[in-house]
């Protein structure tokens, strides 16, 4: 069997030795999943008792740099931050970077999706339901050295929201061209197609 080509960067990266700088369990799953190809077996910033840093960026990309660099510096290893959010097209890119503060202190996204369609509503029946999802990555090294990109997918949002997988505002959102949410998807397929995996493929790619 041929060994796949390990980008540079990457090969880098040995297993316990790359931080993912995310306190959210769904995202250090999927991207747990995006790494294993690569024989990479990160450590959560949880695992490390990293604080969570205030997110005061104005950009996604701005966001995860500053939680990527945070991590390197405190923990001295590479380590990969992921800035993501939904934004839809009716309200202004709302909630965009401010996605995980639309869930409230409890972090409940059956109350952000609701506020979502409340201001969807709101906004009249000719307003539309595309959305789309973004994820900035940034790989940031000990050093100070930082490579950031970013990817995204587009689709429409369903109500009343579909599906028990992924986390966060996944059963409300439709990818252009299927009749699953990423809620109701099997995982390995949106890690497949998702907005992280967009990203995922870029970072690979520029780093070959
Ligand atoms: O900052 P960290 O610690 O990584 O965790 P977080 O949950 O606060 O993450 P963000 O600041 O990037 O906020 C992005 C929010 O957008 C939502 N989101 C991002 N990617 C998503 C995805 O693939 N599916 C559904 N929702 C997603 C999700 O609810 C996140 O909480
Ligand atoms: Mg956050």
């Amino acid at each position: 069997m041929s060994e796949e080509p390990v980008p540079q960067a990457i090969r880098k990266l040995q297993p316990g030795r790359l931080v993912i700088a995310s306190h959210n369990e769904g995202k250090v799953r999927e991207i747990r999943a995006l790494l294993a190809p690569f024989g990479i077996d990160p450590i959560s910033a949880g695992a490390l008792d990293l604080p969570e840093p205030e997110e005061t960026g104005t950009t996604f990309i701005a966001n995860a740099e500053l939680k990527a660099m945070q991590a390197a510096d405190l923990s001295g290893l590479p380590a990969l931050a992921d800035d993501s959010g939904l934004c839809v097209e009716a309200l202004n890119g709302d909630p965009g970077i401010f996605s995980a503060r639309w869930a409230g202190p409890e972090r409940d996204f059956g109350l952000a999706m609701q506020r979502v369609h409340n201001k969807l509503v709101e906004a009249g029946p000719e307003a539309g339901r595309d959305a789309h999802f973004v994820c900035a990555l940034a790989l940031a090294w000990p050093d100070g050295h930082i490579e950031c990109f970013e990817g995204r997918v587009d689709g429409t949002l369903v109500w009343p929201p579909r599906g028990e997988h992924g986390f966060g505002y996944d059963p409300m959102f439709l990818l252009n061209g299927e009749s699953e949410t990423f809620g109701e998807m099997d995982p390995d397929r949106k890690h497949a197609m998702s907005h992280r995996a967009d990203a995922f493929a870029k970072l690979v790619a520029a780093v070959f």
